[in-house]
């Protein structure tokens, strides 16, 4: 069962496991740590004992043993610059946990978004996904250096001094004690007051990431559409939400947290005067004065800071526990069995269909189908085009041949293999794609073909012949060292086009799945496709969708998609003889506006 990612404590459970997981290698860090927090308190409470006996049993007595005057004054003096010392060391330390830690962190996150189904990024928002992995893991650093160093060294401090007062003198103790509650009241109400705000102040920044994407993305259609002032306002609105959320966290600290604290101090501090003003004081209680006025602060610092660290750490909690959110959606089905080669995948049928479709129904929501009993074979070697009208479910049929959305167990064979039994490597290996947007990466064109997979240049170079792209890609100045600029913006269109094809095709596939791949290039680039899918022809069977039918018009078969069912299949010259029939509509649509 998911946890309650609403509920502080459920987050705070999230936020703690998180922060185990990403700090394991580290552990041993964590254990000198606390050590050596606890010796830095020791040396701290030690102070102000020796500060008691060198007032009570020199000063005041006129008891002038110099060298024993003098050790204790310098121990006084030692214990508070040593223990200084290795709190630095502890944050030292601590911050270079914690930097590692969140390192290991984005690689997670970065690592599980890769492996996500595709379904999640129908409802995922690129802006707030990129804060996942940069700012919300940043925050749990700071859940680092505030929990397990300001937190836990001011709980030491607490406890070693809340003893050392019990040894000096118990009854007074008690009675600082006996107000600590006062302070987890405070902490209490603030807790209520900010938490909401500050909850709300962190999904506000997300979405400001979101829009700032969402815009930047695409700032052609964006001032094509005159929205500039449009999103300029959506934005000041988010914008101001969210300094109206920081203020109000800001108004809880101010108004409640420090007055209630510095009120609470000096009570204290009037408590323990008046309780002395109460008794008959001897020479000997004056260093228990002194004593305890020193502890006063090492009781009330450590408080304070404990709670001026609640709002810090209830972002850092919230970050976390979205984070750890994150990580905890379902990888891609494929990835999340990380099935291995099974017999039947290895076998590979050789005269079994390309592709075998039987009986498949699909929704992405229940109760709204898009495909109908589509039932289809592809021989291998074939070029099938499969045309129809907008959201007739070409691009869903072609998704689960994909295997971006799981199919009924069964419906679908690839080479006589249950498209579910075939293992991840083989399957990418043997299925290329040629989306309809082209997606280049800011890098050069033999990287662009690449793709990671560290192909050699003659494979590059064989693919890039296929795809036709080689010649212009020669051309380029430095050739396919060339760098291509972000999203492939120094080439065409169709030069794009024609690079993702070849990248398909460098992968060797036995079947190219085109989505569209003709829609946005000139009648020219789309020939130079129509002549490359030709010679495809016999030996990678290509599927492929086109809106543009002059693509497709020399396929061995047309499956025309009505409504996400087929209604006619066949050849080109086959479907322009049915009178009526949907594709020679289309067809004849088409001759026409050219
Ligand atoms: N991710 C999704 N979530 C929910 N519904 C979807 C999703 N993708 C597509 N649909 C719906 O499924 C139906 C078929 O869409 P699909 O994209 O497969 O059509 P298409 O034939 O490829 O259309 P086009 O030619 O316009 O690309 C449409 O009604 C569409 O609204």
């Amino acid at each position: 069962m998911k946890p309650d990612i609403q509920n502080p404590r459920g987050q705070l459970r999230q936020a703690l496991s998180l922060l185990r997981r990403a700090a394991l290698p580290d552990q041993h860090h964590l254990g000198w740590a606390v050590l050596w927090l606890v010796a830095a308190a020791l040396l701290e409470v030690m102070g102000p004992i020796m500060g008691k006996a060198l007032i009570d049993e020199h000063l005041l007595p006129h008891h002038l043993d110099w060298p024993r005057m003098a050790a204790l004054l310098a121990g006084v003096v030692l214990t508070g610059w040593i223990a200084s010392g290795l709190r630095y060391l502890q944050l030292v330390r601590l911050s270079g946990l914690a930097m590692r830690s969140v390192m290991r962190l984005r690689q997670m996150v970065y690592t599980h978004v890769l492996l996500l189904p595709m379904s999640f990024f129908d409802r995922a928002i690129t802006g707030q996904l990129v804060s996942r992995v940069t700012n919300d893991t940043e925050a749990v650093k700071s859940l680092y250096i505030q929990v397990l160093f300001v937190m836990l060294d001011s709980t030491i401090v607490l406890i070693g001094t809340v003893c050392a007062m019990a040894f000096l003198d118990w009854r007074l103790m008690l009675i600082v004690l006996a107000l600590l509650p006062a302070v987890l009241l405070i902490v209490w109400l603030y807790q209520r007051w900010s938490a909401p705000a500050v909850t709300r102040a962190r999904a506000l920044r997300s979405e400001i990431n979101g829009q700032m994407a969402e815009s930047i993305g695409g700032m052609s259609v964006l001032q094509a559409s005159n929205a500039e002032a449009r999103f300029g306002q959506r934005f000041a609105k988010t914008n101001q939400d969210h300094y109206t959320a920081r203020l109000a966290e800001l108004r809880a600290n101010a108004w409640l947290l420090r007055p209630a604290l510095d009120m609470f101090n000096i009570i204290l501090l009037g408590a323990v005067i008046f309780m002395f003003g109460q008794r008959q004081m001897t020479a000997t209680e004056v260093g228990i004065l002194y004593a305890f006025i020193s502890y006063l602060a090492r009781v009330i610092e450590p408080l304070i800071q404990i709670t001026m660290q609640f709002s810090q750490l209830q972002q850092s909690v919230v970050a976390s526990a979205r984070v750890a959110t994150l990580l905890e959606e379902g990888a891609a089905q494929e990835h999340a069995s990380n099935r291995a080669s099974t017999g039947k995948a290895a076998a590979n049928d050789s005269s079994a269909p390309a592709v075998s479709i039987s009986h498949l129904n699909f929704a992405y929501n229940p109760g709204q189908p898009v495909l109908h009993d589509l039932s289809l074979e592809i021989p291998q070697g074939d070029f099938v085009g499969i045309v129809g009208h907008t959201g007739s479910g070409k691009s869903t049929l072609l998704s689960l041949l994909l295997r971006f959305y799981p199919a009924p167990h069964g419906s679908i064979l690839m080479h006589g293999v249950p498209l579910d039994d075939i293992d991840n490597e083989r399957f990418r290996a043997e299925v290329g794609l040629v989306p309809q947007d082209p997606f280049l990466l800011a890098a050069s064109a033999r990287e662009n073909i690449d793709m990671g997979r560290s192909l050699t240049q003659p494979q590059i170079e064989a693919a890039a012949r296929a795809a036709h792209a080689h010649d212009f890609i020669a051309a380029l100045d430095q050739g396919y060292d060339t760098p291509l600029g972000e999203g492939g913006s120094r080439l065409s269109v169709g030069q794009k086009q024609l690079i993702a094809i070849a990248r398909a095709l460098a992968g060797a596939p036995r079947i190219l799945l085109l989505d569209e791949a003709t829609s946005h290039i000139d009648s020219q680039t789309e020939q130079i496709v129509q002549v490359a899918l030709d010679e495809l022809r016999g030996k990678v069977t290509v599927i492929a969708i086109a809106h543009r039918l002059s693509t497709i018009r020399d396929a061995n078969r047309i499956i025309v998609l009505n409504h996400g069912r087929i209604t006619e299949t066949g050849p080109h010259e086959q479907l322009m003889q049915i009178d009526g029939g949907l594709y020679q509509r289309l067809y004849l649509l088409q001759q026409l506006a050219a």
